[in-house]
């Protein structure tokens, strides 16, 4: 089906009224969009900030005729007749078609490849995981998840007990048990996220060595030799304690999800139970690693 939008430029004060206001005027969906380039990292708990340049876009049936609707803002003493607005044709697309044919398989450290569940392998010698990320995060195209994945492929994780803490789509789970791993734990709070790695766990035959928990099922008495855990700075921070307990002594860990300002702080904080590395890099975000301390 084709569609029209109309983007409207406004300010972080108005723009929900406005979305509000297009929806009463028949669009199915709004988005909001940074105006200039001033990107929004890690917002704090329970808050949705927005930017200061804001561009409200609401998507209409290309049926609908806009003029009434661009009239009826311009009338508002918040946008009025020097409203910056433009109407948009939409080519009709199928988006998840466009999504599936831009992910291809990708390469991480040595032995690894992620490959999408709907390509060829370009290498069936190589440590292959196949991957469909349904609708948790992981496909590997993230900055953090490659730093995991590859630090994953330059250990030895044979008959290793692992914990992915955050697993999302399972991949950093299914390639640990790929490298050989011989128990995964995977933990998150996302419903859909437990889902998903199950899924791609037996899509990769490793189902049976990965035990799957939301947060409050997970066992109390839980310990592993390598514990990784891609989530944001602001969580990794509040479960330092909890993270500590579940490494063994001389036990391997790696933190993703954070940014490179974050890096020296959080090291520090985890240095009370972790002998910490130099973190690694790559783009705006940052990996921790460390060796336990003994207990
Ligand atoms: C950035 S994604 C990482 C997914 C995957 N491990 C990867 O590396 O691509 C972070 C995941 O952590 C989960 N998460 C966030 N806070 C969490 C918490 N306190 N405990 C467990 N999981 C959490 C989210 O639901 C999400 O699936």
């Amino acid at each position: 089906m084709p569609w029209i939008q109309l983007r409207i430029s406004t300010s972080n004060e108005h723009a929900e009224l406005i979305g509000d206001l297009l929806m009463e005027q028949g669009a199915v969906s709004i988005t909001l969009e940074d105006g200039k380039d001033t990107p929004i990292f890690e917002p704090k708990l329970g808050e949705t900030p927005l930017w200061k340049d804001t561009v409200v876009i609401a998507l209409f049936d290309a049926e609908t005729d806009l003029t009434p609707t661009v009239e009826f803002l311009q009338s508002m003493p918040i946008l009025g007749q020097d409203m910056k607005y433009k109407i948009e044709q939409i080519e009709d697309k199928d988006w998840v078609r466009e999504w599936m044919d831009n992910f291809h398989p990708i390469q991480f450290g040595k032995r690894l490849w992620i490959c999408p569940s709907w390509r060829d392998i370009p290498d069936p010698e190589a440590v292959n995981v196949i991957l469909d990320p349904g609708l948790a995060f992981g496909t590997g195209t993230h900055p953090t998840t490659a730093l995991c994945l590859e630090w994953l492929d330059a250990l030895d994780l044979t008959d290793k007990q692992v914990i992915d803490f955050g697993c999302g789509s399972g991949i950093l789970a299914v390639a640990a048990l790929k490298l050989g791993a011989g128990q995964v734990t995977g933990i998150d709070i996302d419903y859909q996220a437990i889902e998903a790695s199950k899924a791609n766990a037996e899509r990769n035959q490793v189902a049976d060595k990965l035990a799957l928990y939301l947060p409050e099922d997970q066992p109390q008495n839980l310990q592993a030799e390598i514990l990784v855990a891609n989530i944001l700075a602001g969580p990794l921070r509040e479960l330092a304690p909890l993270i500590a307990e579940r490494v063994q002594s001389g036990g391997k860990l790696a933190l993703s999800g954070l940014l490179k300002e974050q890096a020296e702080e959080l090291s520090s904080h985890y240095s009370q139970w972790f002998v910490m590395d130099e973190p690694a890099h790559k783009d705006d975000w940052s990996r921790l690693t460390g060796v336990r301390k003994s207990s």
